[in-house]
């Protein structure tokens, strides 16, 4: 990864009162690159969007985009930065009431004063670029989930982002929706020249189009490299994870007071056998 870095976090701490979430995390995503943060439910992945997105701070740390330490700006400077950034939830949270152009246009409208004219362009440029030009009209209850979530991507990516946030894009939807979804992916990021996060637990989806990865666990980066390098991975709890078995570091069996023949005797009370 010898490109520069767009984002980079160093020694990144950041908990939720007493529960510790992230417990000193480095990462280093370079420019143009897709970069993929897997790892179990819970774990702290939107956490460290939200922390390189500016919207969380961590307790202690650096973090910097774009050359720019966030925690060394006022929130203006925070703000700025923001708004060269694009965001892909799981939810496409498209406004109801708004067709998929108004859906497109809208974060152009709060931020510039544009023409009708060339805002129309920029919107259907995008919808184009989706493969929804069609659909402008369409109201988000006219859409299929996979059209849904093209919408979304169109107005994520409509202001022209140099870093693109992806939390679990693939989620709910067919495989074939799936495959659009990943293929836009990588041609948006490579057509915008931006910078692509992907969180996301479809391992195989997300290997096809990220050139390096992460796996968060317990607070902390356990395994990084090439999906390659990832799938041989010296690491137990990665290989359980990538490999989506049930049984490993992360035990199948939540723990119990005693074993399983002196439950099955009846000698434990009810109440502790779960
Ligand atoms: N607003 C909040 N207030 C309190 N705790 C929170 C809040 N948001 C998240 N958490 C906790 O922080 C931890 C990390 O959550 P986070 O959403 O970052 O994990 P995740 O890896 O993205 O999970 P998932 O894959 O399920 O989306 C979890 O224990 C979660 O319960």
């Amino acid at each position: 990864m010898a490109a520069e870095a767009l984002v980079e976090l160093e020694n990144v701490r950041f908990s939720r009162g007493p529960h510790p979430v992230l417990a000193g995390v480095d990462m280093r995503i370079p420019q143009g690159a897709i970069v993929s943060l897997m790892g179990a439910s819970g774990g702290g992945k939107t956490t460290l969007l939200n922390l390189m997105a500016g919207t969380l701070a961590p307790q202690s740390g650096r973090i910097r985009v774009a050359g720019q330490d966030l925690q060394a700006l006022d929130f203006e400077g925070v703000y700025r930065l923001r708004r060269r950034m694009g965001m892909l939830f799981q939810h496409s949270a498209l406004f109801t009431d708004f067709s998929a152009f108004e859906n497109v246009a809208f974060p152009l409208r709060r931020h510039f004063r544009l023409s009708e004219s060339i805002l129309r362009k920029l919107v259907l440029m995008k919808l184009e670029a989706v493969g929804l030009r069609g659909a402008a009209g369409l109201m988000p209850a006219e859409l299929s989930g996979g059209m849904g979530r093209r919408v979304a991507l169109a107005r994520a990516v409509v202001m022209d982002p140099m870093l693109i946030f992806y939390d679990e894009p693939f989620t709910g939807l067919d495989p074939i929706s799936v495959g659009i979804i990943a293929t836009l992916i990588r041609r948006l990021n490579d057509a915008l020249g931006a910078t692509s996060i992907l969180v996301s637990h479809d391992v195989q989806e997300t290997f096809s189009i990220a050139e390096y990865g992460y796996i968060l666990a317990g607070g902390k980066i356990i395994a990084e490299g090439s999906p390659a390098a990832l799938r041989a991975s010296d690491s137990e709890l990665a290989r359980q994870f990538l490999g989506g078995q049930p049984d490993g570091p992360v035990p199948f069996h939540y723990p119990a007071k005693d074993d399983f023949a002196t439950a099955l005797t009846g000698s434990t009370a009810a109440g502790e056998v779960v």
